[in-house]
C-alpha cells in the first residue's frame, strides 16, 4: 500500500489506540528519532541531578536512612541513568529508548519505596509522595503506553508501602495514595492528549508532504509532455523554439557559432501509401532514435520539426562541424532498420536530405532567419536528388543574406 493512501486511512480512522499501522509507525519513530532523542538526553541528564537533589527531602524526611539515600541517589540511580543516555546516543533504538524511560522512572520509584520502608522515621510514609514526583516528571517527557505500564507498577509499590507501614487507607497513607493517584491521572490525561495530538500532527504533515511531492510530479509530467512529442519521445517544436532561443542569445553574448539541421524524410509519402500510416510511425521512431543517437552531444538538441521533418540545434558549432554531423545523421538513418521499398531507386533504405546553416550571431540578426537558411538548404538538398546534405553558403556570405532578408 502507498504510504498516500496509507496516511489517508489513518488519519480517517484517527489514532485513539496511538499506534499507526506497522510501516507507518516506523516511519514515524525513525523521522521523530533525532528530536526525541536530545529530549530524552537532556531529560535524563536532568532527571540525575534533581533525583539527587532529593537528598534535601530525605535529610527533612527520613534522616536515619540519609546515608543510604545518598548511596543510591548518587551511586546507583546517577550513574545508571548516565549510563542510558551514553548508551543510546550511541545506539538509535527509538522503540526502547521509550520503555527505559519508564524504567527510570521505576527505577527512581523503587529507590523512594526502599527509602521509606527502611526508615522507622514518623515522616517515613510522608516520604512516598516522591513517587508523585516521579510520575509528574517521567510523564512529561515519555510516551503513554510505557508510562501506563510504569504507573501501574508504581501504583502497586506503593500499595505495598503504605500496606507495610501499616497505614492502609488512614492518615498519612491514604493521603500519599490520594495524591498519587490524581497526579497520575491528571499525568496520563495530559500525556496521551500530547502524544495523540503530536501523532495527528505529524500524519497531516505527511499527508501535506506527499500531496506536494504528487504536484510536484504531476507538474513535472505535465511539463515534460508539453515539451515531448508524444510518438517519437524527443523534444517538440515548441521546446525547439525555446532552446534555439536560448542558445541563440547565449552564442550572441560568447560570439560563439551555432547551427541549425532541418531533416526530412524522402518520400515518406510514397512509404505511408505503401505500408500504411501505422508503418510510417514507427519508421518515424526510428528515424528519430538514430538522429538521438548520433546527436549526443550535451548543449544540443533534437527535435521533431512536424510530421516527417526533424531539427536540430548544435551549441558552439562551426559550420564545418555541422556538415560532419549531418553527414552522419545520414549514414546513420540510411544504416537503421527501416526498409523503405516504396520506391525502386530509394529501396532498400529508408533515406533523408538535410539542410544545415550555421553563424556567430550578431544584433539585428534572429533564429528564425537561420532556421529560415537551413530550410533553403534543405529545400535544395531535394532538388539535387535527396539522401544529401547540403550546406548554406560560408558564414560571411549567410549572414549578409540573412541581413538583406531581415
Ligand atoms: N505515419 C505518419 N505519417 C506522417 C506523419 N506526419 C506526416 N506524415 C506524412 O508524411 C508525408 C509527407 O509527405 P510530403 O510532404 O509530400 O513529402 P515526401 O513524400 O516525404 O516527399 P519529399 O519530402 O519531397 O521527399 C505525408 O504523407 C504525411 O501524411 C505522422 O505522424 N505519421
Amino acid at each position: 500500500m502507498d504510504t498516500s493512501k496509507l496516511v489517508t486511512d489513518t488519519l480517517a480512522r484517527g489514532c485513539a489506540w496511538l499506534v499507526f499501522p506497522a510501516p507507518l509507525e516506523q516511519r514515524f519513530l525513525r523521522d521523530g528519532a533525532a528530536q526525541r532523542l536530545l529530549l530524552l538526553q537532556v531529560a535524563g541528564l536532568g532527571s540525575a541531578v534533581f533525583f539527587a537533589g532529593m537528598v534535601l527531602a530525605d535529610y527533612f524526611m527520613i534522616p536515619d536512612q540519609l546515608s543510604l539515600a545518598v548511596i543510591l541517589r548518587a551511586c546507583v540511580y546517577g550513574p545508571i541513568c548516565l549510563l542510558g543516555v551514553w548508551f543510546f546516543t550511541r545506539y538509535h533504538w527509538p522503540r526502547l529508548i521509550e520503555w527505559a524511560v519508564a524504567g527510570a522512572g521505576l527505577l527512581a520509584a523503587g529507590i523512594s519505596i526502599v527509602l521509606s520502608l527502611s526508615s522507622g522515621s514518623p515522616l517515613a510514609v510522608a516520604h512516598l509522595v516522591i513517587l508523585s514526583v516521579v510520575v509528574v516528571y517521567a510523564t512529561l517527557i515519555g510516551r503513554f503506553w510505557p508510562m501506563l505500564v510504569m504507573c501501574v507498577l508504581i501504583a502497586a509499590g506503593h500499595a505495598y508501602a503504605v500496606h507495610q507501614h501499616g497505614q492502609w487507607l488512614n492518615g498519612l497513607g491514604l493521603a500519599t495514595t490520594l495524591l498519587l493517584l490524581s497526579s497520575m491521572v491528571f499525568a496520563l490525561y495530559g500525556n496521551y492528549t500530547l502524544e495523540h495530538s503530536d501523532r495527528q500532527v505529524y500524519l497531516l504533515d505527511l499527508q501535506e508532504s506527499s500531496l506536494q511531492a504528487e504536484l510536484t510530479a504531476a507538474n513535472d509530467a505535465l511539463a515534460l509532455s508539453a515539451r515531448t512529442d508524444p510518438l517519437t519521445g524527443l523534444a517538440n517544436r515548441r521546446h525547439f523554439d525555446d532552446f534555439l532561443a536560448q542558445v541563440w542569445a547565449h552564442s550572441q553574448a560568447q560570439r560563439s557559432s551555432l547551427a541549425v539541421l532541418l531533416i526530412d524524410i524522402d518520400h515518406f509519402k510514397r512509404y505511408n501509401d505503401q505500408h500504411g500510416h501505422q508503418a510510417g510511425d514507427r519508421c518515424l521512431c526510428e528515424v528519430a532514435q538514430a538522429l538521438a543517437g548520433t546527436v549526443r552531444k550535451t548543449g544540443d538538441l533534437v527535435a521533431r520539426w512536424g510530421g516527417e521533418e526533424f531539427a536540430v540545434v548544435m551549441s558552439h558549432a562551426s559550420r564545418e562541424m555541422a556538415q560532419v554531423m549531418a553527414q552522419r545523421v545520414v549514414d546513420a538513418v540510411r544504416q537503421c532498420a527501416a526498409p523503405h521499398g516504396g520506391l525502386a531507386t530509394t529501396a532498400p533504405p529508408v533515406t533523408v536530405s538535410i539542410g544545415v546553416a550555421a553563424l556567430t550571431p550578431w544584433h539585428g540578426e534572429t533564429a528564425q532567419a537561420l532556421v529560415q537558411a537551413a530550410d533553403t538548404a534543405l529545400y535544395e538538398a531535394k532538388a539535387r536528388g535527396r539522401d544529401q546534405v547540403v550546406c548554406t553558403p560560408r558564414e560571411g556570405l549567410l549572414q549578409a543574406r540573412i541581413k538583406v532578408r531581415a
